[in-house]
């Protein structure tokens, strides 16, 4: 028998080297054929990327995913990444490894297999490894293992990958040069941002109604497919510098157990860079734009196309310039993201991919936003977060120092129902600077920092007032003729 094999293994090999291509290839063909007749097996190919390789596929990842917890007991090579909460491993096959499995009685050979393409000469590309899972039943087990085990397989797979699931903080890299299927357009670390509603300083109604959207939204995949709609929101938080907008984000990722993509537009070289990324993002996450007023001046293209209208020379060239046309053309020339392109990034045919997503926007000033970004629809939801009051404090005070009443607790109350201070600065002024500080030392360096802010925006708004003064009268010196009450009601 061994003999025997050995030559036909040498008679296979010559006929290999010196039959022509064609006769090989047809020979093969009806040797697969032939052998089907005899081969009791049947294969399935699991491949990680299939069509136009944007998208890794799902059923390779739910695969991977199962494999792992039967691969980790009987597979020898094995592959190990960081679990939830960085302290534990999670164990998967490594390429060319093999495991059995079983399912009702049935046996399934599963391979994890990789096929390298060498490299195209005058290609920018290097080769490329395209991995896949193959299983091997017998035919007998055919419905079987088509039917209810691939059911099984997914199903199960994808509750491991959710159980085990880190979540991530995606940042879209500036480093990303060559487009290389392997490389994503998005670099991650592992998203650990302590941040909670529950310590959250903000009115408890509205901190419920907030809470009450989100999980709303989170369970509403079928109310969504129901209205045809995609299954998305969009919140704008605005206000003030340090009144938790970005801490609201984080808060939110931990509610909802979501990923975070944190979106640096000017970054994006222009639309299509930011379509791409848009399609390279998971469901179950929030994309951010933090400060979108800032990011790109996507608000001044209108404003500016029709300041410049005056001017005919330049008339002729605006003609051409539609919403459509950056006009960081001219002055910022890494980015060429438009509003444009911002709308239908957010609103767009392309948004719907993917589902289960939050789209954030933060912004200082809302005012300077053009109204199609804000409108509902794309921000779905308008949150204000606005100074710290009384309420929103008395978290603050929970959190830091653990108290709920206090007999300082009044003149905190009447002092910030008259003055305008950040959630961050109370917190600040809560925050204990020596080990020996305690909620007494804490308590009136508030109260100190309040009297402080109080005092300077009396001041600020006497020097105001004085300028005003300073002006009518200036102006009533000027023009004596109208020296009557009826200007300075004008000027005030
Ligand atoms: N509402 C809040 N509840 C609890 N902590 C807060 C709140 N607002 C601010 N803070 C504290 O102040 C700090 C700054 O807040 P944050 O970064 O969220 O402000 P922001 O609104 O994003 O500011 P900016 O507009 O400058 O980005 C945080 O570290 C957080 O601890
Ligand atoms: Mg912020």
């Amino acid at each position: 028998m061994g003999s025997t094999l050995a030559s036909f293994m040498f008679v296979w090999a010559i006929i290999r080297q010196y039959c022509p291509y064609e006769v090989r290839r047809y020979f093969e063909k009806y040797t697969h054929r032939f052998m089907g007749f005899f081969y009791p097996y049947i294969k399935i190919s699991i491949h990680e990327f299939t069509g136009s390789r944007l998208k890794r596929s799902e059923a390779y990842a739910a695969v991977e995913a199962y494999l792992s917890v039967n691969s980790s007991k009987s597979a020898k090579r094995l592959k190990a990444e960081m679990g939830r909460d960085s302290n534990n491993l999670v164990l998967s096959m490594d390429e060319h490894e093999r495991v059995t499995d079983e399912f009702q009685g049935a046996k399934i050979w599963w391979l994890s297999s990789k096929v390298v393409s060498p490299a195209r000469s005058m290609s920018y590309y290097p080769e490329q490894e395209k991995r896949y899972y193959r299983l091997t039943f017998h035919k007998q087990y055919r419905e079987m293992i088509t039917g209810a085990y691939l059911e099984h397989v997914l199903s199960e797979g994808k509750e491991i990958k959710a159980r085990n699931r880190q979540r991530k903080l995606y940042t879209n890299s500036p480093g990303y040069k060559w487009p290389s299927y392997k490389q994503t357009m998005w670099s991650h670390i592992v998203f650990e941002h302590p941040a909670r509603f529950e310590t959250m300083a903000l009115e408890p109604e509205k901190k419920q109604e907030i809470i009450e959207d989100l999980v709303t939204f989170s369970k509403s995949k079928d109310f969504y497919a129901r209205i045809g709609k995609a299954w998305k929101r969009g919140y704008l938080l605005y206000g003030p510098p340090g009144t938790g907008k970005s801490t609201m984000i984080a808060a939110m990722a931990n509610l909802l157990n979501y990923d975070v993509y944190d979106l640096e537009l000017t970054a994006v070289k222009d639309n299509t860079e930011l379509r791409k990324l848009l399609i390279e993002t998971t469901s179950k996450s929030i994309i951010v734009i933090e400060d979108i007023d800032c990011s790109l001046d996507l608000t001044g293209q209108r404003k500016k196309k029709s300041e410049k209208s005056s001017d005919d020379e330049k008339e002729k060239l605006d003609k051409g310039i539609s919403r459509k046309e950056p006009k960081e053309e001219s002055n910022n020339s890494s980015s060429k993201v438009t509003l444009s392109g911002l709308l239908n990034f957010i609103d767009g045919l392309w948004s719907a991919c993917g589902g289960e997503r939050l789209i954030v926007f933060t912004t200082n000033y809302i005012e300077k936003l053009d109204p199609a970004l804000i409108r509902r629809g794309r921000m779905d939801k308008h949150i204000e977060l606005s100074y710290c009051n009384f309420m929103a404090f008395k978290v603050l005070a929970n959190n830091y120092l653990k108290v709920e009443n206090h007999p300082m607790f009044d003149i905190i109350q009447r002092l910030m129902e008259e003055t305008n201070m950040t959630p961050a600065d109370v917190a600040e002024n809560l925050m204990p600077k020596s080990l020996s500080d305690d909620v007494d030392k804490c308590l009136s360096s508030l109260i100190q920092a309040l009297q402080e802010t109080k005092e300077e925006a009396e001041k600020k708004k006497a020097e105001e007032s004085k300028e005003d003064d300073e002006l009518i009268k200036e102006n009533v010196a000027a023009d004596p003729k109208d020296n009557n009450k009826e200007t300075e009601k004008e000027i005030l």
